[in-house]
């Protein structure tokens, strides 16, 4: 293989620059051509795609977000939308793609790859650690890093003024975030979307807390929990609770940017190389991983379809410590 082309696409991740970098020095390392394309998927149908060199990816494996930009493309999902991506990539003799991304964008890979029997390996990059797999993606342990600094500064003031914390995560379906934001953040209580926690559990648990004279209490939720936001939650414990300052923080998007951790950084250099590797072997129509240290390769469909659950451990964890 010859000259390959690479992207990132969805949400950005802290370390898809990183990923980036291990992709375009390990294929000038191999002798192939790399081509970088602009704005995810959106840029590949434009044919916005440019030549690249060793130096182009020089100082940027510390920089968050992501240099050549990303996009949630709507005209991929159309069969025309893909035909004109397939005919920018065929009339380049681009032989092979690799594409940085979450759930959606490998589910992306799976359609273009069968549709046009191109090969394309995919790299795991999203905050929300929901891809089967591998054992983190990219930019989650930055992400947790980045809330868990968040967490610390309000336990301060929230124990200044006695008061209760809804401190809500990133996560629209997976709990990763919030459960190691939670343990990590000593958080009272953490609710995800795989679990079902109901407004009364909130109410007796932070009761619970109060009978063992805690003054202060903060509850992790991730933003698809059950029971709507943050502020949805800490009003209807409002109705409940009126002895009790009840406050509400949204970390929102400061937990996409920023400098990669160094976890981050090494995670996406490994996979990086990976997949420029499994590009050069014919090991394709797949996403690659890491897990228990050892890089894996996983076919599209599986990653996509098979479920992540939450480590039943981690969830035990928070309950048991809060006591
Ligand atoms: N079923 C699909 N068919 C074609 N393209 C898709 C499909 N699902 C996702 N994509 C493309 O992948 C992009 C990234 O997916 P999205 O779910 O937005 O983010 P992420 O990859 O971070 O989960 C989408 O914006 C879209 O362009
Ligand atoms: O920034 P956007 O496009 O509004 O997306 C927000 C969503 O992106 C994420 O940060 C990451 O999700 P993806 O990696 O699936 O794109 C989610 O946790 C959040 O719900």
């Amino acid at each position: 293989m010859k000259k390959i082309a690479v992207l990132t696409s969805g949400g950005d991740a802290p370390g898809m620059n990183a990923a980036l970098r291990a992709v375009v020095r390990a294929a000038t390392y191999y002798g192939m051509e790399v081509y970088g394309v602009k704005r995810g998927f959106d840029g590949l149908i434009q044919g916005d795609i440019y030549k690249m060199k060793s130096y182009s990816v020089s100082n940027i494996i510390s920089l968050g977000g992501t240099i050549l930009k990303t996009a949630r493309s709507v005209e991929f999902h159309s069969k025309e939308g893909r035909d004109k991506a397939f005919e920018h990539l065929r009339s380049r003799d681009i032989e092979g793609l690799v594409v940085i991304g979450g759930d959606g964008t490998m589910n992306a890979c799976l359609r273009f790859s069968e549709a046009y029997s191109f090969p394309v390996v995919g790299i795991p990059g999203t905050i929300n650690n929901d891809l089967y797999g591998t054992d983190f993606t990219i930019g989650f342990d930055t992400a947790v890093n980045t809330a868990l600094d968040a967490i610390d500064k309000i336990r301060d003031t929230a124990n200044s003024h006695d008061r209760i914390f809804f401190v809500e995560v990133m996560g629209r379906d997976a709990g990763y975030i919030a459960i190691q934001t939670g343990i990590g953040g000593g958080a009272e209580l953490v609710m995800v979307p795989e679990t079902e926690t109901s407004i009364q559990d909130v109410i007796s648990t932070l009761q619970a807390g109060w009978d063992r004279s805690k003054s202060a209490s903060i509850v992790v939720t991730a933003e698809g929990n059950a029971e709507g936001s943050a502020l949805d939650i800490a009003q209807k414990v409002k109705e409940h609770i009126n002895n009790k300052d009840i406050k509400i923080t949204t970390l929102g998007h400061i937990q996409r940017g920023g400098a990669p951790s160094a976890f981050d950084r090494i995670l996406s250099s490994r996979l990086g190389l990976a997949a420029v590797e499994a590009l050069r072997n014919g090991n394709h129509g797949k996403m690659v991983g890491i897990i228990k240290d050892e890089i894996s390769y996983t076919d599209f469909k599986t990653a996509i379809e098979t479920p992540k659950p939450l480590n039943e451990e981690l969830v035990r964890l928070v309950e048991i410590l809060n006591s």
